[in-house]
């Protein structure tokens, strides 16, 4: 018995550094993409139409919804964009109703969609930092209670969470978002583990967890300069493809770039004050002020109105474009 454990625990350690896994094909599976209008959202929609596979697009962004659709349309596959808010229980589960009647079961969930407050804690309104754990994390119970029934019924189907390097450790003035992504990768580990006890071994489970991508969701957030060179930001095409390889190798979690995984594990080894003092070296430790500041002065040189549109997908803009909806 211990023999045993032991030799799948090597096997597993061994394999999955040494290995190269085969890729599964999902041709014909019918994948949802919560946030398909946004950059990565839309990267994931058009490699996954590239594998052969029909789209559902969520998104609260109609028009670059649409957008996404439209780009997935010219490759070949079926597409349907649904304009959907997140941060609303009701409005998800009305339009998980529409796609089952509209185009049936789901079988792979891409959980993409994620907002940041982009202000200090104690200067930011109650309902944007609220709204960051209702999108980024509430709604991974919602999104799960809506589809994986239909998934168990065939023990088929594949959940991936998108969430982040900053769900594994954390830094300075992002709260509202490390609290959502830490909470996250609760959530999404503890579905593995249940669907693994249940012996459904036929869903999959792959969490993705990048550093800054070049989305501009983070823009002005960086580290020490002698290191920018070492730890650059991810090009958001490069995260896709990775991640794209870890869902189709049924890979459990993704760090991008590999080098995460070291903050990762210094978190829990090290005491706390060696990682303040790396964190230090590093510029980890205020790397988000610049990435606030950025918010703060785009705030202030706004003129806000309801309907100007280029205002609402700033994070910290108050004007929440979801809201209106
Ligand atoms: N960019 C980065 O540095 C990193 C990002 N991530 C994660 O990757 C994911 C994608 O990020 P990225 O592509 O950069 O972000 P984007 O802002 O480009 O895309 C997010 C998309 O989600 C949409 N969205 C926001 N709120 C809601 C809502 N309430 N209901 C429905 N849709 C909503 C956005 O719409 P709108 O634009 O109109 O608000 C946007 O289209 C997120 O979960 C993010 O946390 C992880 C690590 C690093
Ligand atoms: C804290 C810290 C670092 C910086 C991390 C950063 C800057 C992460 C940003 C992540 C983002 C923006 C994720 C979005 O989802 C280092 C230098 C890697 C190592 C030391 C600890």
């Amino acid at each position: 018995m211990t023999d045993y454990y032991l030799f799948v625990i090597i096997y597993y350690v061994f394999g999955e550094t040494f290995l190269r896994p085969r890729l599964k094909c999902v041709d014909g599976e019918l994948c949802l993409i919560t946030g398909a209008g946004g950059a990565l959202g839309r990267l994931f929609a058009l490699e996954f139409a590239k594998e052969g596979a029909d789209l559902v697009l969520w998104d609260c962004n109609s028009d670059a919804n649409e957008h996404t659709a439209r780009l997935a349309r010219e490759l070949g596959v079926q597409v349907r964009a649904y304009t959907v808010d997140l941060s609303k229980r009701e409005s998800i589960y009305e339009a998980a109703e529409e796609v089952r009647a509209d185009v049936g079961c789901v079988s792979i969930l891409v959980n993409n969609a994620g907002v940041v407050a982009g202000r200090r804690l104690l200067d930011c309104p109650d309902e944007l930092l609220e709204r960051t754990l209702l999108v980024n994390c509430h709604a991974l119970f919602w999104m799960t209670k809506a589809f994986l029934p239909q998934m168990k019924v065939k023990n088929h189907g594949h959940m991936v969470t998108v969430a982040s390097a900053l769900g594994l450790f954390s830094t300075a003035c992002v709260e509202d978002y490390c609290a959502s992504k830490f909470g996250a990768v609760g959530f999404h580990e503890s579905l593995t583990h249940e669907l693994l006890a249940e012996n459904l071994s036929g869903i999959k489970t792959t969490l993705v967890c990048p550093y800054i991508v070049d989305t501009g969701m983070f823009a002005g957030c960086e580290i020490r300069k002698e290191l920018r060179g070492l730890i650059p930001p991810l090009e958001p095409l490069y995260t896709v493809q990775q991640a794209m390889k870890a869902i189709l190798a049924e890979q459990r979690m993704i760090c991008i770039p590999r080098l995460m995984y070291i903050p990762f594990l210094t978190r829990a080894l090290l005491p706390w004050e060696a990682n303040v003092a790396t964190y230090r070296f590093m510029g980890g430790d205020k790397c988000m002020l610049p990435f606030i500041k950025n918010i703060e002065m785009k705030n202030s040189s706004h003129v806000q109105s309801p309907l100007d549109s280029s205002s609402l997908s700033q994070p910290g803009l108050f004007m929440d474009k979801c809201k209106d909806q």
